[in-house]
Order: structure tokens, then C-alpha cells, then sequence
């Protein structure tokens, strides 16, 4: 699988009536195998990136060449819809199946692999607008997954989960780079930052890739986010 190239790319949105919102240009190279952490604070455009990169909104300006399918996980309460989590997570797989009438049995299985990886195998039958909001958001992490995507791109995975669905979900993320795919996945735990082979910031007026070490000094956390820590300022985790 060859890369993920943005180049001179400028998210943002315009706004009807009000000012519009723009991200400096953005050049970034991104491997296979690869997975970089984007942070920023509230409001910084993480989203708007993300849904740039994914082809949901136009760039204000620039390019993105994409090695091939991508998959995106929208941020946490995007989605509702009345099927069962195993068929929402199947229908991950609905974009390989354009020329047939519906999901086979090998869509329900991989979903059902899926749901089991993230230990949620029990939610399979339950209606999906029934679930609890971190139930909710493994089984749409699930869906991700069985999408065979060359990049999958993940808005905020980690958010409303406990701590050992958000250790399986980090595994799970790990597990797909390490097939190949290129990962970009926006968090405020910073550890997980801390984690990622690369870290990609928003600041105020600033947009910087940098490896974790550098991205997650205390000075580039107070420019940040204004705070003065010698850890993750939510949790207080250690960021080295
Ligand atoms: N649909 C929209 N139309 C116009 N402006 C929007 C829209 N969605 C978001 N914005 C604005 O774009 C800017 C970036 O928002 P975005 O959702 O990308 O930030 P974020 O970094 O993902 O924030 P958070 O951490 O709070 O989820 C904000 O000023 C926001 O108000």
C-alpha cells in the first residue's frame, strides 16, 4: 500500500452568515503502518480535518491522494439508526457489495469477529439506538473494522469508553496499522498521544506533525492548551 499525501491542504468550512473557518496549510506524508494522534483543543478543527482527508467536505484549497478506501468513524452521537449492532457493524462492508442485493454471510461473520474483538459480542442482537452512548461507539469502531480500508480515519475512538474497552480499541488500532493501514485518530487522552508512532497538533494558528516526545512537551501542552502539567492534563498519566 503506498501513502497518504496531503499537500498544501487548507480545511475549513464557510460559514453562512458568520466568519468562516479556515486551518493553515497542511503538508503531511503518512506511511503505511503508520498511526499519528491529532489533538488539539475544542474547536481547533480536528473534525474538519478529518472529514477533509475522508472526502466528506471539500478543501478550501489543496490536495489529498489517497492510497485507497477509507474508512471513517464520525465523532461520538453522529449516528443513530433503529438495526441491530451486528447488522450497523456489517454494513460496514455494504461498499464491497455495490453490485449484490445484500450483506452475505461472510459481511455477518466479520462483523460478529468484529463486535467479539472489541468484547462486545453480547450487543450483536440488541437494536443499536437502544445502546448505552460507549456501547454505541465500540459498535460503530467495530463497523470500521471490518471495512478493509487502506486509511481509517477515527474521531475521537477512545472518547465514552472505560478503561478496558479503551485498551482494547487502542490494541485494535495498533492491529490495523500493523496490517498495513494508515491510522488518524483525534483524542484528548494524550496519552494515547503519547503512544502513536506521530503526533499532528492544531494549535491557535499553527498546524505541526512532530513525534510524540516533541508534540507533547510541557511546552507545547501549555501552547496548546494554555496549561502548565507535567502529564496529561485530564488524567494526569505520565506523556513519556
Ligand atoms: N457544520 C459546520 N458549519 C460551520 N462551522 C462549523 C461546522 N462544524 C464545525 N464548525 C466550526 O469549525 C471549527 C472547528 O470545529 P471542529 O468540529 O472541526 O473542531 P474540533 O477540533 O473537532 O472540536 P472538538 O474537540 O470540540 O470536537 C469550530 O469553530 C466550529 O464552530
Amino acid at each position: 500500500m503506498s501513502g497518504l499525501v496531503l499537500e498544501a491542504l487548507v480545511a475549513g468550512r464557510v460559514a453562512r452568515g458568520g466568519a468562516d473557518f479556515r486551518l493553515p496549510p497542511l503538508d503531511l506524508a503518512a506511511r503505511p503502518g503508520e498511526v499519528i494522534a491529532l489533538i488539539g483543543p475544542n474547536g481547533a478543527g480536528k473534525t474538519t480535518l478529518l472529514k477533509t482527508v475522508a472526502g466528506l467536505i471539500p478543501p478550501l484549497a489543496g490536495r489529498v491522494s489517497r492510497p485507497g478506501p477509507v474508512a471513517y468513524l464520525p465523532p461520538p452521537g453522529a449516528v443513530s439508526a433503529g438495526f441491530s449492532a451486528l447488522h450497523l457493524a456489517a454494513l460496514g462492508r455494504a461498499g464491497r457489495r455495490r453490485w449484490s442485493p445484500g450483506l452475505a454471510p461472510e459481511d455477518i461473520e466479520a462483523a460478529r469477529a468484529a463486535l467479539a474483538r472489541l468484547e462486545v459480542a453480547d450487543l450483536a442482537d440488541r437494536p443499536f439506538d437502544r445502546l448505552s452512548s460507549g456501547q454505541q461507539q465500540l459498535v460503530l469502531i467495530a463497523r470500521l473494522f471490518v471495512q478493509d480500508a487502506a486509511v481509517c480515519l477515527l474521531d475521537e475512538p477512545l472518547a465514552l469508553l472505560d478503561p478496558a474497552h479503551a485498551q482494547a480499541v487502542e490494541a485494535a488500532i495498533r492491529a490495523l496499522a500493523a496490517e498495513g493501514r494508515i491510522v488518524l485518530a483525534s483524542s484528548h487522552h494524550l496519552p494515547f498521544a503519547a503512544r502513536a508512532d506521530r503526533v499532528l497538533a492544531i494549535g491557535p494558528d499553527w498546524i505541526e506533525a512532530a513525534a510524540p516526545a516533541h508534540a507533547l512537551s510541557p511546552d507545547r501542552v501549555r501552547a496548546l492548551f494554555g496549561v502548565e502539567t507535567p502529564g496529561c492534563p485530564c488524567c494526569g498519566q505520565a506523556l513519556s
